[in-house]
């Protein structure tokens, strides 16, 4: 059996999605997600330049030696462009091998862990407020995990809230809008919110937060500590992850569980978190960070040492990442949560997929591999469109993290 075509394809049914698929010989094809938000077309690139001719003619069933091929054999290890190429190559040949077998890929993976995987939805509001109500809005939809983000007063724009609250998008067209950021504010602000929350509707409901990696390390202990009375599900990305001894000062300061890994992209950066269980929940996922054969090792580190998953799900992965996701969700022993941000229709029509959010839970269906594909017709009724993450400055013009 051969590899004997593979096209990328860029489609922007509301944001920008990257797609590979993988043609064999014997008429049965494969898909992965490429999407690297706000760079794209670099992954592209490195896909059409170098990784498709490497492709042509190799055994698609093979998925650990190309993958080995792909890593080793380029030299240039790792890296967020190299990684999610490998990953769109990696997750599409799992696609073909569902696909060959007859099975849907987290049979392959080793079977059914549990019945659905837990979800959690972003709620957002311009203050405390409208996002407590969104929250309510939430529960009313049935989630049992609810990330919970909120303007500050005093700063005009902050992570995390947009006026579309059902599709928020972190991407915006053209050029990189600038946000402002004043930690002070933050700091005083976000436990009045969780109190409000715990007041509105008790303790049963999972909380989470993300800081977006904007404080230090004694500012994450001081937030995590303050946070300790409303018991949050996680406090995500509290500081810059290039660092992995850092979290050991967070960690002597607070008991409120820690999840980072975004925007990591390989065991590397993570290890030293793990293995000195310094995080609870490790966030790197499937389309970032190498695909299933690598992910399913950092997990497996993780299992060792208590440290669960909780994979990112934004809207810049594309329903074929989510799909893939939830397989591995599914299968994986030391499942935390799965972050879920709901994608529009139109992306929905692009990428036809057999998941269903029920009751809190998002359940796989039973197609062969990862249950998701690609109306190319469709897909090019919509042309790329340049678009960025925003940048973040402080109050006096330096540039922050975003
Ligand atoms: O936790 C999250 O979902 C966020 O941090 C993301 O919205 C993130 O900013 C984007 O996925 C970046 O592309
Ligand atoms: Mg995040």
């Amino acid at each position: 059996m051969k590899i004997i075509d593979a096209k990328v394809i860029v489609s922007c049914p509301g944001r920008n999605f990257v797609t590979l698929k993988i043609i064999t010989d014997e008429g049965v094809h494969g898909i992965g997600d490429a999407t690297l938000n706000g760079r794209e077309m670099a992954v592209v690139a490195y896909l059409e330049d170098h990784v498709i001719p490497c492709l042509i003619g190799r055994d698609p069933q093979q998925i650990e030696d190309i993958w080995q091929y792909l890593y080793r054999g380029c030299y240039w290890r790792r890296g967020a462009v190299t990684m999610t190429a490998i990953a769109a190559v990696d997750v599409a040949l799992w696609d073909i091998k569902g696909k060959l077998a007859n099975m849907p890929l987290y049979q392959l993976l080793g079977g059914r862990s549990r019945e659905g995987v837990m979800v959690y939805g972003h709620a957002n509001g311009a203050d405390i407020g409208e996002t407590t109500e969104e929250v309510g809005r939430y529960l009313d939809m049935g989630y049992k995990a609810i990330r919970a983000q909120c303007g500050i007063p005093g700063l005009p724009s902050t992570y995390g809230v947009s006026g579309d609250k059902m599709f928020y998008e972190p991407a915006n067209a053209d050029l990189p809008e600038e946000n402002v950021w004043s930690t002070e504010k933050y700091l005083n602000h976000v436990p009045k919110l969780f109190e409000r929350l715990r007041d509105s509707y008790g303790f049963d409901v999972h909380l989470l937060h993300d800081c977006h990696h904007r404080l230090s390390p004694i500012e994450a202990g001081r937030l995590g500590k303050d946070l300790e009375p409303y018991r949050l599900f996680w406090l995500e990305d509290t500081v810059p992850a290039e660092l992995q001894e850092r979290f050991r000062l967070i960690r002597h300061h607070t008991t409120t569980p820690l999840a980072v890994g975004e925007v990591f992209n390989s065991i590397y950066d993570c290890h030293t978190l793990i293995s000195e269980q310094l995080i609870d929940y490790i966030r790197s996922t499937i389309v970032h960070t190498g695909g299933i054969s690598h992910v399913r090792r950092i997990a497996a580190l993780a299992e060792i040492y208590n440290v669960r998953t909780g994979f990112h799900g934004a809207t810049d992965l594309s329903p074929v990442s989510m799909g893939a996701a939830l397989h591995f969700d599914t299968w994986v022993p030391n499942f935390g949560i799965q972050e879920y941000m709901r994608h529009t229709d139109a992306t929905d029509e692009v990428f036809p997929s057999d998941y269903l959010f029920e009751d809190g839970y998002l359940k796989v269906g039973d197609a062969p591999g990862h249950g998701v594909d690609i109306d190319e017709s469709l897909a090019a009724k919509y042309p790329y469109q340049r678009a960025y993450l925003p940048v973040n400055r402080l109050q006096d013009g330096t540039l922050f993290n975003w």
